[in-house]
């Protein structure tokens, strides 16, 4: 059997909790498959030279774990510059936030080069490939033109955007073409692969050859949707463990006269937090009945701080908060418990479980695994409500939620409203659904369609 290679920017020793989808979701993967995994050690090294990197390997586990540090230069130019400076924002459809006119191009080709050069001698012929996320999409088109012939996946954490938004990037063709020397690309939604499907025409003159599958640029890709999941038996273990039980219950005492509402995100503007709270306020002004009763616990754990727009957004939650809790916050009840800090992913199953609400609303987001880990930690006999944005990869999924739009923040209150008075019924009924998705599309649904269908790629 072929062994598994993974990439990806973000490496976590599967072995310990990890905050990011991404990291979740591949540690789980690579706990079950073995194989290497090759990343970014999460090092910067201050007086380190552009293009060169110390690689270390050891083993975690089933897992060896190849790490490479990066020198600062390159990781202000790939990481916080190109990665989240640019295509962050734009895959998000945030234009307004994109640094275009950086020159960060040649430092992300720069690394891209870097992790080949460093990747290849570690290959073997007939290991599988699975490269992860914006940072690396040029990285199968420097293994080719180093002769590697291993098959090669790619997968694309976060959404792609329709074509005249991703026209906007300079360099995108560039960027497109690169997808092209994968043999096979996955997105998580149909929405993304359509998106996809519309550029590689309308762009790059692409004919569809078969189903899913483009040519273009003397090159032949597969693309498909391969929506993420979580490991639900894992999750539920985990709610089983003390940290998480003591958490339920510490929890369920300190709010016992409370309806408790839950947000979970990393502190990025992609995840809709201003509108969030300006929808909860909007909840205690046109429904009073919730003013001394509702409180939203939101955790924000801090991300990307070195990129100007995540500074600003802290700035602007800070300052709402402050304003909500003054306004309506009394000596025994606080309105919002803010909390910017990353909470251990073993306390979270039972936090989940204590709140009647789920608030997960991001103007735009790949998947969202916070959603689905939210339903697998509920009581199935007396479950909370999931209100969730629609423009989250896991809304193609998760129908029977009470799906929103971000923006409309009287629309959103309307329906924290429903959730707060939903009948048990119906609780019961909807989260039935909801956890027969999230169970059936489990990481390891996830991970084994994407390689049987690279293993098959002609
Ligand atoms: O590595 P960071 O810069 O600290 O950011 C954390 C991760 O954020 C993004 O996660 C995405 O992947 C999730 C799993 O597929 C998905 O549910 C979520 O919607 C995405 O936002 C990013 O794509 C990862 O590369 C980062 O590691
Ligand atoms: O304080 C926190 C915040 C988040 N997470 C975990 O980080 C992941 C976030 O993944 P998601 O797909 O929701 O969004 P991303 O951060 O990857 O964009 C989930 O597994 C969360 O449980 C965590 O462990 N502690």
């Amino acid at each position: 059997m072929s062994r598994l290679v993974v990439v990806s920017n973000r490496l976590a020793d599967p072995r310990k909790p990890a905050a990011g989808g991404l990291a979740v979701a591949l540690g789980e993967t690579l706990k079950s498959t073995g194989g290497l995994w090759f990343g970014w050690s999460g090092a910067v090294v201050k007086d380190g030279t552009p293009g060169e990197g110390e690689l270390r390997v050891h083993q975690a586990g089933p897992v060896t774990l190849a790490e490479i540090d990066l020198c600062q230069e390159d990781h202000d130019a790939y990481y916080r510059g190109y990665a989240n400076g640019v295509l962050w924002p734009v895959f998000h459809y945030r234009l307004d936030l994109a640094n275009l006119e950086s020159g960060y191009l040649s430092g992300y080709r720069r690394v891209n080069h870097l992790f080949a050069r460093k990747l290849m001698p570690l290959l073997k012929p007939d290991d599988l490939i699975w490269i992860h996320d914006y940072h690396l999409i040029p990285l199968a088109a420097e293994l080719r033109a180093m002769g590697c012939d291993n098959r090669i996946g790619f997968f694309l954490h976060i959404p792609l955007p329709p074509q005249q938004i991703l026209a906007a990037i300079p360099s995108h063709e560039w960027l497109m073409r690169a997808l092209f020397a994968y043999d096979l690309v996955g997105f998580q939604s149909e929405a993304d692969l359509l998106n996809f499907s519309h550029y590689v025409k309308a762009e790059a003159t692409a004919e569809t050859i078969g189903a899913g599958q483009f040519r273009a640029f003397n090159s032949t890709v597969q693309a498909g949707a391969f929506p993420i999941g979580i490991d639900v038996n894992e999750f539920q273990r985990l709610g089983r463990a003390h940290e998480a039980v003591d958490t339920y219950e510490n929890t369920r005492t300190e709010y016992s006269r409370r309806r408790l509402l839950i947000g979970v995100d990393r502190l990025d503007y992609s995840k809709g937090l201003p509108q969030r709270i300006r929808a909860f306020n909007e909840l205690l002004r046109e429904y009073p009945e919730n003013q001394h009763s509702a409180t939203l616990l939101q955790v924000a754990s801090p991300s990307r701080e070195d990129v100007d727009a995540y500074a600003d957004i802290q700035h602007e939650l800070e300052s709402l908060c402050g304003a909500i809790n003054g306004n309506y916050g009394d000596f025994d009840w606080m309105p919002i418990r803010y909390i910017h800090r990353t909470v251990a992913r073993k306390r979270l199953p039972g936090l989940y479980r204590a709140c009647d609400v789920a608030l997960v609303t991001p103007l735009r987001d790949g998947m969202n695994l916070v959603a689905k880990e939210f339903i697998a930690a509920q009581d199935e006999a007396d479950p909370g409500v999931l209100v969730l944005s629609r423009f989250a990869g896991a809304a193609e999924q998760l129908t029977q939620a009470l799906l929103v739009n971000p923006y409309d923040i009287p629309g959103t209150a309307q329906a924290i409203q429903r959730a707060l008075q939903m009948p048990l019924a119906e609780r019961q009924a909807r989260h039935a659904a909801l956890l027969e998705n999230v169970r059936k599309y489990d990481v390891h649904w996830w991970c084994g369609q994407f390689l049987q269908t690279l293993a098959a790629v002609r």
